[in-house]
């Protein structure tokens, strides 16, 4: 048995809203079996977290890995704009080879900002999922799938082969889930298909949800309704649901999504660069819906920094809504701890006994934790990827001192180079 121990270890108690000190933390195979104030026993390998804050490994709840090689490729645009004169005709050209690579480049970000698991929405997922494996992280991975411009049959097919043979792989750190892209990209009996297909997965289906105003105005023209209320119509709300952006809810929808089991997914920064707006989040808290914060990809962001995310997250909030006490601290990080584990259906998200081991360290010595006044404002307003410098997924360091123990950062960067040149010429 693979055991780990955590010394003198001060953590992020999310439920109790607290941290709480001088704590020993034990992990056996995958799972924390013992947080005690001592615990003497013969580990394979202790950890001496004085001078280090542990929380629970953070959850991505958004983002498309694979688009790191259009990264500062196409800025400051629209969505519209953006997507169909910029993003398609290159993500047209992209191997299964280029997406792997890209992929791996930001799971290695994310995992520098403390992150244990991704919410992906992309394609060639079979070359993703082994990315996931490799990289030793935990990944919800959902093809994106369109059929109004033709191909929606083929990918169908891709999505059923791609559950034979990835769901619950790794240890069971992969899923799949289906991904209908959109309401503008799916016709009506494209979702309904997918829908079926979800429910006999495991009841689960992501999407991106309202996320400009152009989207809201052409479901009006086209189905008489607004997007939320339109999918519900079809019946897409009896699953659970993990809706990207949110942007554009109208009072009727955040009503609908507090009623059903839908997870909004906060995108801040990319909200904010392509001008999307801003998501309606002191509301939805306030009717007790459960939010998500994800990245987005590395082309509208233009990173995969969780915790930039989160800071970002928490101050714009106050701003659109003239009220300083809106969006608290602690709210964003129950939203990338948390309500990550219960969007993504891992018992992670939470350090507790027999929940999985899934767990970030920071460097309290970093100067964004000088002085110790409130250890909770400083994850959201004070500190950065930088002080986080180990993580633990499934009970194994994945990353110990800033370095990546499972793959080789150095080359990983070398083939995106390489292979982005490649593409760009294509
Ligand atoms: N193009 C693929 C499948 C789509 S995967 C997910 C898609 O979402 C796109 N995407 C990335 N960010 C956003 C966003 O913010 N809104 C909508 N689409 C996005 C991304 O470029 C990608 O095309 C195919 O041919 O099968
Ligand atoms: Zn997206």
């Amino acid at each position: 048995m693979n055991m780990i121990l955590l010394k003198n270890v001060s953590y992020l108690n999310i439920e109790k809203e607290k941290i709480e000190d001088n704590y020993d933390i034990l992990i056996e195979n995958n799972k924390i079996s013992k947080i005690s104030s001592k615990i003497d026993i013969k580990a394979d390998k202790i950890i001496d977290c004085s001078g280090k804050l542990a929380v629970p490994a953070y959850t991505n709840g958004h983002t498309h890995l694979g688009m790191t090689m259009m990264r500062n490729l196409a800025d400051d645009l629209d969505l519209n704009t953006w997507l169909n004169e910029k993003i398609w005709p290159v993500e047209d050209k992209l191997t299964s080879e280029d997406i792997y690579w890209a992929s791996m480049l930001s799971i290695v970000e994310n995992i520098k900002s403390g992150v244990g698991t991704v919410y992906d929405m992309y394609y060639s997922m079979d070359r993703v999922s082994d990315g996931i494996i490799e990289s030793g992280i935990r990944g919800v991975l959902t093809r994106g799938m369109m059929d109004i411009s033709g191909g929606g049959d083929e990918r169908i097919d891709e999505l059923l082969e791609l559950y034979k043979n990835y769901h619950n792989s790794g240890n069971g750190r992969v899923k799949i889930v289906p991904a209908p892209h959109s309401i503008y990209t799916c016709s009506k009996e494209y979702l309904i298909k997918l829908m079926d297909i979800a429910a006999s997965f495991d009841g689960v289906i992501n999407t991106h949800l309202s996320e400009t105003k152009k989207e809201v105005e052409d479901c009006l023209k086209e189905h008489s309704t607004t997007p939320a209320k339109y999918l519900n119509d079809l019946g897409m709300f009896d699953l659970k649901v993990v809706a990207a952006h949110c942007v554009h809810l109208t009072d009727e929808e955040i009503d609908l999504i507090s009623e059903k089991d839908v997870y909004p997914i906060y995108n801040p920064s990319s909200n904010l660069k392509l001008a999307s707006g801003f998501a309606p989040i002191d509301e939805m808290l306030k009717k007790g819906i459960k939010l998500g914060i994800g990245t987005d990809g590395s082309s509208s962001n233009n990173n995969q920094d969780l915790i930039e995310e989160m800071h970002i997250g928490s101050i714009v909030n106050k701003a659109v809504t003239l009220d300083a006490t809106s969006v608290p601290a602690i709210e964003i990080l129950k939203m990338a701890t948390l309500n990550g584990g219960k969007l993504t259906g891992f018992n992670n998200g939470i350090i507790v006994e027999n929940a999985l081991a899934d767990i970030a360290l920071y460097d309290l010595n970093a100067l964004g934790f000088t002085p110790k006044n409130n250890m909770i404002s400083a994850l959201c307003y004070s500190t950065n990827s930088n002080y986080v410098t180990d993580l633990i997924v499934d009970g194994k360091v994945i990353m110990e001192n800033r370095e990546i123990l499972t793959v080789d950062e150095e080359k990983i960067k070398y083939e995106v180079n390489r292979l982005t040149e490649k593409l760009l010429k294509r």
